[in-house]
């Protein structure tokens, strides 16, 4: 089935060019009571480089599944999807991933918890002792970047959970992925902290220009934050509904009260079906 694209708006991020990820008619089945279930029928979209993408639909419909396959945890059992022409089949190198439950090490404070990648990624640990300095002030920039300057040197559970997902997107960050996985992180955080998040995200992500693929049930915070909003429809799933979201970055908070953010929050409502 073909998506409804919405044509009156223009991506405002660019849509010529080689694609980063290309989705070729992607499924997904899981075995259920003896027989397989399909659960994502196809999907077939590409994404960018830099682009800030989301899908929304309903519970069950294949959205964690989608940044599982995308990661190369689970690659994609049915179809292919590809990273600059290549199929994934394996975890991906330069991937950053953020979940709602950020999980911070308990011995660790907050400086040292965001550096932890460049103990771990190839590229930066062979020069981690030599270019320690100049990490320390990478981490400090970031940090800043979420208002966490002065929190550097406290432990998680000196941190709120607010405080602790700034410091989780800034280590998903530090490494300089190129594509940013975000599934539900803002979804334990009570309305208005969640609102602050979108800002300082979409701080982070304008700094590193990654792609940033987000899973929310938060069609707001997918305007908010996204150039594409994709609409996945009950399973076996597709895409039902394609919205570019030509607002003008950075976007602030005063922007969910106009007449244009609202049009576009009100579109996607109307395709969201149930399971
Ligand atoms: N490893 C698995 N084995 C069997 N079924 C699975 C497995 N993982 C996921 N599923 C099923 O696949 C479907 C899609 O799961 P997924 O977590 O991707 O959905 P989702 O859209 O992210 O849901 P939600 O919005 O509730 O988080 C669900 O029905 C789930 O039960």
């Amino acid at each position: 089935m073909q998506p409804q694209v919405d044509s009156l708006s223009v991506n405002s991020g660019s849509s010529s060019g080689e694609p980063l990820l290309e989705f070729d008619r992607v499924g997904l089945e899981y075995p259920f009571e003896g027989k397989m279930r399909r659960i994502i029928q196809e999907v077939n979209l590409s994404i960018q480089p830099g682009e800030f993408v989301s899908f929304v639909g309903p519970s069950g419909c294949g959205k964690t599944s989608i940044l599982r396959m995308v990661s190369g945890l689970s690659p994609a059992p049915i179809g292919e999807i590809r990273y600059r022409g290549t199929p994934i089949k394996k975890p991906l190198r330069n991937t950053g991933i953020a979940f709602q439950n950020p999980v911070m090490l308990p011995w660790r404070n907050t400086i040292d918890n965001v550096m932890l990648p460049l103990e771990i990624v190839d590229s930066y640990k062979k020069n981690y002792r030599q270019r320690k300095e100049e990490y320390v002030r990478m981490a400090q920039d970031l940090l800043a970047t979420v208002r966490l300057q002065d929190f550097q040197k406290q432990y998680p559970w000196q941190l709120s959970g607010g405080m602790r997902q700034r410091a989780s997107l800034c280590r998903s960050l530090i490494h300089s992925p190129e594509i940013l996985l975000l599934d539900e992180p803002f979804g334990a955080l009570d309305a208005f902290t969640r609102e602050e998040m979108w800002g300082m995200l979409q701080n982070l992500w304008m700094k590193v220009k990654c792609v940033g693929i987000l899973i929310t049930h938060d069609l707001r915070e997918a305007v908010f934050l996204s150039d594409t909003v994709y609409v996945m429809g009950a399973r076996p799933s597709s895409i039902i509904y394609e919205v570019k979201i030509d607002l003008p970055r950075p976007r602030t908070l005063e922007m969910e009260l106009s007449d244009e953010f609202n049009h576009y929050f009100a579109s996607i409502r109307k395709h969201i079906q149930h399971n």
